[in-house]
């Protein structure tokens, strides 16, 4: 009977660690699931910071580029301003400044464009011009305000843009040099 009972409660031990290293294999894996949807949500964040990087990288170089456009465009300015060193107040226009408020100058290559716009600015006459290389804008304070003269160059690669300048500027100056019988209609 003694030796009935012993042996009882031997399984009844053995069937309780069983149940525990049960219980532990459970916990094991829930522990396993548990971290696993720690990674994953980790990877997910980490994608989403990703995401936002490429983001903000692609829209950093869209602003980028539309900012080295206007760069070059004011380094072509900068490049006409060397070559008209001689013209006073002279600066490329990127656009017109105020729509309808530029004066536009236009007429044939040598015609004397430049030169009346600095002798209007500077009250001098100046001799030796070099020909503008795209735009010459000029400002000239007055008592009323500000006046804004563009010169378009009227050397034949420059003179395409003066149709895009017609239709923004207030009023049209045509220079003609009257002396130059050949190209006189
Ligand atoms: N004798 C004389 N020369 C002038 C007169 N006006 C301009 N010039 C000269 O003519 C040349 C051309 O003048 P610019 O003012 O550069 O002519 P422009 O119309 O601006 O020419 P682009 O910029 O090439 O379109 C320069 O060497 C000037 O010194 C003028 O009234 N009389
Ligand atoms: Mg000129």
């Amino acid at each position: 009977m003694e030796r009935g009972k012993v042996k009882k409660k031997e399984k009844e031990k053995e069937t309780e660690k069983e149940k525990i290293r049960e219980k532990g294999k459970e916990e094991k894996v829930k522990r396993k699931e548990v971290e696993q949807k720690i990674k994953e949500k980790e990877k997910e964040k980490q994608e989403k910071q990703e995401r936002r990087k490429r983001k903000e990288k692609e829209e950093k170089r869209t602003k980028q580029g539309k900012e080295t456009k206007k760069e070059k465009e004011q380094f072509k300015g900068q490049e006409e301003e060397g070559e008209n060193k001689d013209s006073t107040l002279t600066r490329t226009p990127l656009e017109p400044l105020e729509k309808n408020k530029q004066i536009l100058v236009l007429g044939l290559d040598g015609a004397g464009k430049t030169s009346v716009l600095h002798s209007l600015a500077s009250n001098r006459v100046q001799h030796s011009v070099a020909p503008t290389q795209g735009f010459n804008a000029v400002c000239i304070n007055t008592e009323d305000g500000q006046m804004e003269f563009l010169e378009i160059g009227g050397s034949e690669p420059f003179r395409s843009y003066s149709e895009t300048y017609l239709s923004k500027g207030l009023l049209l100056i045509f220079v003609v040099d009257s002396a130059d019988h050949s190209r006189l209609p």
